[in-house]
This record gives C-alpha cells, sequence and structure tokens, in this order.
C-alpha cells in the first residue's frame, strides 16, 4: 500500500520539525509510548503501535493545518495558533456547530515565552503610543497589526473595529473591516532583532523568554502582546476522537510524571502527624506498618521543584531511609 492511502486511516499527528519545540516533543511521543522509524529526509512518520501518522511540520505551519482540517491533533505554540487568526479572539466558534476551528486541549509547561514590543533603548520610545506611525518588523505580522490597530482605535478614537474580523494572518490592511494602518508592519522571517540597529524599524514585535537576544541587540521591552506556552491542539471534527482523548490522557501522564518525585521515607509513628505535613501527598501519603510497630513507612508523590527542602524538613523531624525515585508515567 502507497504512504497515501495508509494516511486515509489513520491520525495524523503534526509535530515541529525543528527548533525550540522539537526536542520536547520527541520526549512526550517517547512519554506517551508512541512508537515511531522516521527515515531520513522524511516528514511523514507512520505510528508502529497505534493508528496514527506522524507529520514532522515547521511549528509555524501547524495551527494552520489543525485550523484547515487537515491534521487532526498537533503541538505548537499559543503565538503561533494567534498568528494564525484561529484563535477565539480572531476567530469565534462556527454558528452553525458552536465549535471552533482549533480546540487547545491543554497546556504543555514548555516552550513559555512572551511576544514583546521592543524599541532601541537609546531611541528613548518608551511608550507604546509613540510607536504610532512608525515602522514595525517582525515575523508576526498578523499579530503585531492586530495590536497597533487597536492601539490607534484606542489613542485616536479612530472607527476601527480592533480585534474583529476574521483571521487576520498575512492580511495587509483590511479595510473592509477598519480603518488603514498608521503605523508601517512589515514582515521578516528571523533574526528579527537585528532590524533596529539596521535602520529598517523603530521597533519590533518578538519573542522574549530570558531577555539575552533583547539585551544584546541593545533593545528593551515596552509591551506585551501576548503570553505563550506549547499546547495540544485538536481539530474538533477529528474522526478519531477517542484515540484524541488516549494521546490527551497519554501526555498528561508525562507531564504528570515529570512534576512530580515519588518520596519513600521511615518516621517514627508518634512524629507522623508532622511527616503528614511536610508530605501531604497529592491525596494523602501512604502509610505502611514496620516490624517495629514505633516506626511507620511512608511512601508519597512530591513535586519535583520541591523535593530538596521536602528531604530537609524529613531529616530535621528524624525521617531515616529518605528515598526518591523519578516516575517515568503515571495517570493521576
Ligand atoms: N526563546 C524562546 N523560549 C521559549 N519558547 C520559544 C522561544 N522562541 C520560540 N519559542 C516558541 O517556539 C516556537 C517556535 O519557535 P522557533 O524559533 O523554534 O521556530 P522555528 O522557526 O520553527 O525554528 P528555527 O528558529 O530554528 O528556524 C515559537 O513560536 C514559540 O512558541
Ligand atoms: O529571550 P531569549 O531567551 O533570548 O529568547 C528569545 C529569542 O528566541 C527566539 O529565537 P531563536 O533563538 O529560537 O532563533 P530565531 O531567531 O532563529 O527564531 C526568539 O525569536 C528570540 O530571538
Amino acid at each position: 500500500m502507497d504512504l497515501f492511502s495508509e494516511l486515509n486511516d489513520r491520525l495524523l499527528f503534526a509535530v515541529p520539525k525543528k527548533g525550540r519545540l522539537h526536542e520536547v516533543c520527541l520526549g512526550f511521543l517517547q512519554g506517551a509510548d508512541i512508537q515511531f522509524h522516521r527515515k531520513p529526509r522524511h516528514d511523514i512518520a507512520l505510528v508502529k503501535n497505534h493508528p496514527i501518522a506522524l507529520v514532522f511540520l515547521p511549528a509555524a505551519d501547524i495551527a494552520k493545518y489543525v485550523g484547515g482540517g487537515r491534521v487532526d491533533l498537533g503541538i505548537t505554540g499559543q503565538d503561533i495558533i494567534a498568528e494564525s487568526g484561529f484563535d477565539a479572539e480572531a476567530d469565534p466558534p462556527s454558528p452553525i456547530d458552536g465549535q471552533p476551528r482549533i480546540r487547545e486541549l491543554m497546556p504543555l509547561d514548555f516552550g513559555k515565552c512572551r511576544l514583546m514590543i521592543q524599541t532601541p533603548i537609546k531611541s528613548g520610545i518608551n511608550n507604546v503610543e509613540d510607536l504610532i506611525g512608525k515602522r514595525i518588523v517582525t515575523s508576526f505580522e498578523g499579530l503585531s497589526k492586530r495590536f497597533f490597530r487597536r492601539l490607534e482605535a484606542e489613542v485616536h478614537g479612530s472607527t476601527a473595529t480592533a480585534g474583529s474580523g476574521p483571521p487576520t494572518c498575512n492580511t495587509t490592511n483590511d479595510a473592509s473591516t477598519s480603518a488603514p494602518l498608521q503605523t508601517s508592519v512589515e514582515f521578516v522571517s528571523g533574526s528579527v532583532e537585528a532590524a533596529c540597529a539596521l535602520g529598517l524599524a523603530d521597533g519590533i514585535v518578538d519573542l522574549v523568554e530570558s531577555g539575552e537576544t533583547m539585551r544584546a541587540a541593545g533593545l528593551q521591552a515596552i509591551a506585551t502582546v501576548i503570553e505563550s506556552q506549547a499546547v495540544l491542539i485538536a481539530n474538533p471534527r477529528t474522526r478519531f476522537p477517542e484515540l484524541v482523548t488516549k494521546i490527551q490522557s497519554r501526555i498528561e501522564g508525562h507531564i504528570a510524571s515529570r512534576k512530580y518525585m515519588y518520596i519513600s521515607y521511615n518516621v517514627e509513628r508518634a512524629l507522623l502527624d508532622q511527616a503528614k505535613t511536610i508530605t501531604p501527598g497529592r491525596q494523602a501519603p501512604t502509610i505502611n506498618a514496620l516490624i517495629d510497630d514505633a516506626w511507620v513507612a511512608v511512601s508519597v508523590m512530591v513535586p519535583t521543584n520541591d523535593v530538596a527542602e521536602v528531604m530537609d524538613q524529613l531529616k530535621l523531624i528524624g525521617a531515616t531511609d529518605i528515598l526518591v525515585f523519578g516516575i517515568s508515567n503515571c495517570r493521576v
């Protein structure tokens, strides 16, 4: 059977093929026991143990494929969904079946960043209002136009219908729904931070995480357009709703397993109340009797970030044999 007919009977799951989100996504696939072999230079891989085909796409395109109904499931950034125009603000649910074109199933707790308006520190431009009528360069053309259209409407009381209308991806000025944009918004595909130094822009709109790239370019952030993280998204009209739910649940398990560690320790029965305060667990700790009746063994899940502090506190109350285990997967 050729690849195209194979795909007909499979859920299509889009995964970023490179960039910031790629590696972590591979970990998610492994954590969800989605087994595949990707041949060199192939962007489609059939999954061995589920009726799924993985489609490796640029993160920036995944929202378009899911929103357009071509792909059932995907991982991408919320910034990309908003830029594609398939977010709830730009593209409300269908009046026919009440469904959005993209459903955000869950945040994935990585790829966290902010899309920010940035200006050269030396420019003296510290307010977004001062950028109205000036030149903006960005890879997020749709969102930047939405932002400045709304800002111009607020500042000048223009007749623009800020934030309304169909997806604005790749739009120039949507003259039917809004006044012409005074601020120039120009697209570049990368290295956006260089635009001001090269005389192309008065300000840029780009992603900031640590702020290192921004500072290295002599820029400062003066406003946030949106906050973003990676999310699992689905086409609500997928032919494989049960499989979508199954993968979601497995990925949830994988995320929870990264968030928690499993601790086991022994403590004097008389100190159990104190121990429970230190390690309350998600519902309650498991307590097992020991041959020595004066002592008990406690097993409990602890948030990964708290493990060191919890171990210190347990030691202080006299707990012994404190062991910490990683959780390879779980359902909580
Ligand atoms: N510095 C960052 N910190 C956290 N998340 C980020 C950061 N930069 C980008 N992202 C997230 O990753 C998504 C993809 O960005 P990335 O720059 O990796 O795209 P790409 O164009 O596919 O890759 P590349 O830049 O390698 O060509 C962004 O839309 C955003 O959601
Ligand atoms: O605040 P920071 O931690 O410095 O991260 C921000 C940078 O990360 C992203 O670019 P990336 O490094 O992915 O490369 P790109 O410019 O090629 O997209 C983004 O476009 C910024 O340039």
